[in-house]
């Protein structure tokens, strides 16, 4: 056997540790393909960060800063890094909010100009458009604008939190904050700012970091090279959301650093080949495989557009898998990660479709619903849920630490009289029991009952927003609080929400904590599992940017966003991937699948609507 050829990347390693130098600090891209260790480059660069400058570091009050794309990824980071804290992990929501947070005046006065900016387009637009729902929504956001404008002196203290809602008089948007951060970037005492606390920046999955704020920080890095490094990770193929920025790397100053990386640690060899010629057309980068790595297996299943019972054909795809691999795994409900492309599609094969759609429906709600981090949600996922499993496994130790911090019947003790305790547990205990009586012999309570019954008996404390709801229920005249048509909109929203079943909270959970099988092209970026299969839909994910269809059915029609979505997907395979596509023309996916070389003959299976395979 060849001798392991693990070693081929490690330059790379050394040239950034060399470019990580306090005393002559040099800019630094790597950009290499997936599963070519690239966060495993990130974390030794800041250990050798460690290594050598960590009490320079601590005496001058200075810290690396390093953005991540999702609040996982930073944690990963921290907790491989043992939560130094000279080193500053934050997405790029929280490093703009730190840097701006606290300039008050300045955010005011750039909010004043930018509101005036956005009435002013938005008139513009109204006098050229027509009558029309396009119109009402222009004037309901032309009020709230001059209102916020109006009303933006009474504002001392600007908040935002880079994972809530982001509402009141007060806060700001994530748009607004990223703007702010990056106008702000432009201004000398800014920059002196943050390259005086940071003078090393390193930002993972720099391919999809919001273009503007991107090139504010390489204006940063031109006019401070002596004192600042900005370190890039990442990989324009694996470019998937829109706010990257377009070509970066193209026009890279001279002075920087390029190391590269060539191996694929994650992938068997039949998928790096696989990856190899999807990535053809468009850079010509090609990786090679471990010596150490196994051939693995790839099939590609394609099912007419009309298959009625998707799910049925999802499994009979496993079981075939199964099959092929002799990987029983495969059988399993959560033994594959199943990659569709809209999270509908989930909703709907894992049954939360009720829960989901109402709310996704409301473009405040998207990103918070995608995360688990939506207010409304979050109390019956992190708070109602536990609570509901602890009561029912008896789990006495679990139900107090949950109670003790949220539920209002035992804050009234905590501020005054301690002879209130005995009172206070006797009604939590009438509180617990009423609450789980809702569900008894096996009954799957609605909602909105679950949030009345505990509305009612004062168990937990109901966050604001899903108040409205509640009360009107209780009492419908209590309920108009706030008149704006957006809280209309989201109002109208929650209480269809509030109509599902509470067992779909549980689901819903499962799948955003990653818990389920079923997972996005997009969500999956950056993490790795033995057998994927990745569902192509064009019909049922009703998008237009990605066209499945076109990408395997017809040659050279495809764009590049799906194509890049597709080597997203397909790197992700550590054993195993089965790609599943249903096509309106399955013969000429075959044809042009295997003119194009992608695939062998016998790797594609075309089957029938029911389900029967036929090779
Ligand atoms: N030098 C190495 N030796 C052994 N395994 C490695 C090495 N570097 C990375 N790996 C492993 O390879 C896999 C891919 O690494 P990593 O996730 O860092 O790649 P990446 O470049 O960030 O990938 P992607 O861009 O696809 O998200 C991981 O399982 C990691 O543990």
């Amino acid at each position: 056997m060849a001798s392991d050829n693990i070693d081929l990347d490690s330059g790379a390693d050394e040239l950034i540790a060399k470019c990580l130098d306090l005393d002559a600090p040099q800019s630094f891209f790597l950009f290499a393909g997936a599963g070519s260790g690239k966060t495993g480059s990130l974390v030794r660069a800041l250990k050798s960060v460690q290594a050598r400058f960590s009490r320079e570091l601590r005496l001058s009050g200075r810290r690396v800063a390093v953005i991540t794309y999702t609040n996982k990824a930073r944690d990963e980071i921290e907790r491989r890094l043992e939560f130094d804290p000279i080193i500053q992990v934050s997405t790029i929501h929280s490093f703009a909010w730190q840097l701006i947070g606290g300039l008050d005046r300045d955010i005011r006065e750039w909010l004043r100009g930018n509101l005036a900016l956005e009435i002013a387009d938005l008139r513009t637009a109204e006098a050229k458009g027509r009558a029309g729902k396009a119109s009402e929504t222009r004037k309901v956001k032309i009020a709230s604008k001059t209102r916020r404008l109006e009303r933006l002196d009474e504002v001392r203290r600007f908040t935002y939190s880079p994972t809530g809602e982001n509402r009141g008089q007060a806060a700001l948007s994530h748009t607004e904050v990223l703007k702010i951060a990056t106008e702000f970037l432009a201004k000398p005492a800014m920059r002196q700012i943050l390259v005086g606390e940071h003078p090393i920046l390193l930002i993972d999955e720099s391919q999809d970091t919001n273009g503007p704020l991107l090139d504010a920080l390489f204006a940063v890095q031109a006019a401070h090279r002596d004192a600042f490094a900005l370190g890039l990770f990442g990989d324009m193929m694996q470019r998937i959301y829109s706010d990257g920025r377009k070509g970066l790397g193209e026009d890279l100053p001279e002075d920087w650093a390029k190391p590269k990386k060539q191996l694929n640690h994650r992938c068997p060899k039949r998928v790096i080949a696989l990856l190899n010629k999807i990535r053809g057309p468009v850079d010509a980068q090609v990786q090679t495989p471990r010596t150490r790595a196994v051939e693995g297996l790839v099939r590609l299943f394609v099912l007419p557009a009309t298959t009625a019972d998707k799910a049925g054909a999802e499994a009979a795809v496993a079981a075939c898998m199964a099959e092929l691999t002799k990987d029983s795994a495969w059988h399993e409900a959560s033994g594959s990660k199943r990659l569709i492309l809209e999270h509908k599609m989930a909703a709907r094969r894992l049954d939360f479709l009720e829960l989901y759609a109402p709310l996704y429906a409301v473009d405040g709600f998207k990103t918070g619903l995608r995360e688990g981090s939506l207010p409304v949600v979050r109390f019956f996922t992190h708070e109602v849920a536990p609570l509901v499993r602890a009561q029912r496994a008896d789990d006495r130790f679990a139900v107090g630490r949950l109670l003790r911090d949220s539920s209002p019947l035992l804050a009234l003790t905590q501020d005054g009289d301690a002879t209130d305790m005995p009172a206070a547990l006797a009604a939590v205990r009438n509180a617990l029991g009423e609450l789980m009586g809702l569900f008894e012999s096996g009954a799957d309570p609605a909602l909105v009952n679950v949030l009345r019954n505990i509305m009612g008996s004062r168990l937990l404390s109901i966050p604001e927003s899903l108040q409205p709801s509640a009360l009107r229920k209780i009492a419908p005249e209590a309920a108009h609080g706030n008149d704006e048509e957006a809280d209309d909109e989201r109002t109208a929203a929650i209480d269809r929400f509030l109509e599902a079943p509470f067992s779909q909270v549980i689901r819903y959970d499962d799948y955003v904590s990653g818990r389920a099988a079923f997972d996005t092209h997009q969500g999956v970026k950056g993490l790795e599992f033995p057998r994927v299969m990745v569902i192509m839909d064009d019909l049922e994910s009703g998008g237009f940017t990605f066209s499945y269809e076109k990408l395997l059915g017809s040659k050279g029609e495809a764009n590049e966003a799906t194509q890049r979505l597709f080597y997203v997907t397909c790197s992700r395979a550590e054993e195993s991937l089965a790609l599943v596509t249903y096509s309106a023309d399955p013969e000429a996916v075959r044809r042009n699948v295997i003119a194009n070389g992608w695939f062998e003959p016998h790797e594609i299976e075309v089957m029938e609507p029911s389900v029967g395979i036929s090779s």
